[in-house]
């Protein structure tokens, strides 16, 4: 059976005939990722093919950062920190962080200048390790967050600051490449045939992951079984391509939003990553859904109204994992003040779920389309497995809408204008 379950409440009449022609289409997409030749799709392979040595020097580097560091700053921005930030987010306790590992901060994925100063002041009196990653090895924030923290750790360091720089990019290519080879910091090589938003399971994700305290192991066993049960053809035995198939069916019903639901708060950056992946994915060519996402019961209480009662453009994709680490009974009151003793013997897990079902009914209620994906315990074998889901999914979703899942000349777009501003702005002042 496998690690993912998939439902919808449209099975409906006409979802046979609307699903004809995308499930037509899986065999040559399926073989074609399959063959991959000079594709962008190694992350396919990757959590299989990491081999032990690989494996170790991610841990060995993980356990002299946690040895010899407070905290482990982590620049990057898109691709480039979502994953991990997401996996770490999902996967520590809310409160009592760091059991297993140290902090580690995001910079380098923003342009405020009150957030890097506050970021290096936080620096003072604690000891911390750089890990910059950038598969372009230029994009902006990230290169000038790196060019801030680069000389703040030569000032604290001094002759020593290189053994404290590691630097994650593109196997060939990049200025950051160049500086990480000139200074002799270590590097950990993104292969040329992954890019940024599919390499969270490489060593882009897996070094700050592990440092956090997670077990990386794990995390690559659940997506080496996602590897292994989504090499399925058939998209009835293939979860994967059953979700690109319902999304895609939904688009061409007229749908134009995907609003990605949990209930857990600690997802809130599994659905940031989710965002970044289907969005630069699919949307391109005037085409792709738009990914938007809710974290429930708290977002019940702002677009609640709106995805039950307003413009019907949107259907939700509600993402459940069945255990969660902890729970807590609601107490007994002798008072009853609050007249809440009718909920004393339920614990707020379950009242959560309660809450889910009682959404979905009333939500399916409102005309809107649901698909549930389900998963059975919120732990890194599972989160592993779903980021693997969601990149296959999404892969053969934006082949089956007609777009290159694999670039984003959208962004370049902006970047360009970008540039050629900052030209103008700093040659006149
Ligand atoms: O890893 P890089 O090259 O710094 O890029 C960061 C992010 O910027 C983008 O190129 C554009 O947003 C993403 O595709 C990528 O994940």
């Amino acid at each position: 059976m496998s690690h993912l379950q998939i439902t919808t409440n449209f099975d409906d009449s006409r979802l046979e005939a609307d699903a004809l022609k995308y499930r037509a289409s899986i065999p040559s997409i399926h073989r074609f990722l399959e063959e991959k030749v000079g594709e962008p799709t190694g992350w396919l392979d990757a959590p299989v093919e990491m081999t032990t040595d690989q494996i170790d020097r991610i841990l060995n580097i993980s356990n002299e950062i946690k040895r010899n560091a407070d905290v482990l700053v982590v620049i990057g921005v898109g691709g480039s920190y979502l994953g991990a930030k997401a996996i770490q987010e999902a996967l520590s306790p809310y409160f009592k962080k760091h059991e297993n590992g140290i902090e580690v901060l995001y910079v380098g994925y923003n342009l405020s200048g009150t957030y890097i100063k506050q970021l290096v002041e936080s620096l003072e009196n604690r000891e911390f390790y750089l890990n910059v990653i950038s598969k372009s090895g230029s994009t902006m924030e990230s290169s000038i967050a790196f060019r801030v923290l680069r000389q703040y750790t030569q000032e604290r360091y001094g002759l020593k600051a290189a053994q404290r720089i590691i630097a994650t990019t593109d196997s060939e290519k990049g200025v950051l490449r160049e500086i990480a080879h000139a200074q002799g910091y270590r590097q950990f090589d993104i292969p040329k045939n992954i890019g940024g938003r599919y390499s969270t399971l490489t060593s882009v994700g897996l070094l700050p992951v592990a440092v956090s305290g997670i077990d990386i192991l794990q995390l690559l066993e659940g997506a080496k079984r996602a590897a292994i049960e989504l090499k399925e053809m058939n998209a009835e035995k293939n979860t994967a391509y059953l979700y690109a198939i319902y999304r895609n069916v939904l688009h061409s019903r007229g749908y134009q939003v995907e609003l990605l639901a949990s209930f857990e708060p600690g997802l809130r950056f599994i659905h940031e990553w989710w965002k970044q992946l289907f969005g630069e994915s699919e949307g391109k060519d005037k085409k792709g859904l738009f990914p938007a996402t809710v974290n429930y019961s708290t977002d019940l209480h702002s677009l609640g109204q709106y995805v039950q009662d307003g413009n019907p453009i949107l259907f939700e994709t509600f993402l459940h994992f069945k255990d969660v680490a902890e729970d807590f009974s609601i107490p007994y009151s002798l008072l009853d003040d609050d007249r809440l003793n009718y909920l004393s013997k339920k614990s707020f897990n379950e009242i959560n779920q309660i809450y889910k079902k009682g959404t979905i009914l009333a939500h399916s209620e409102g005309g809107v389309p649901i698909i549930q994906i389900d998963l059975k315990r919120l732990d890194a074998f599972h989160i592993g497995y779903l980021m693997y889901f969601f990149m296959k999914a999404c892969a053969m979703s934006a082949y089956l809408l007609g777009v290159d899942p694999f670039d984003q000349p959208g962004v370049e777009a902006y970047k360009k204008k970008m540039t050629e501003l900052l030209v103008v702005e700093t040659t006149a002042n």
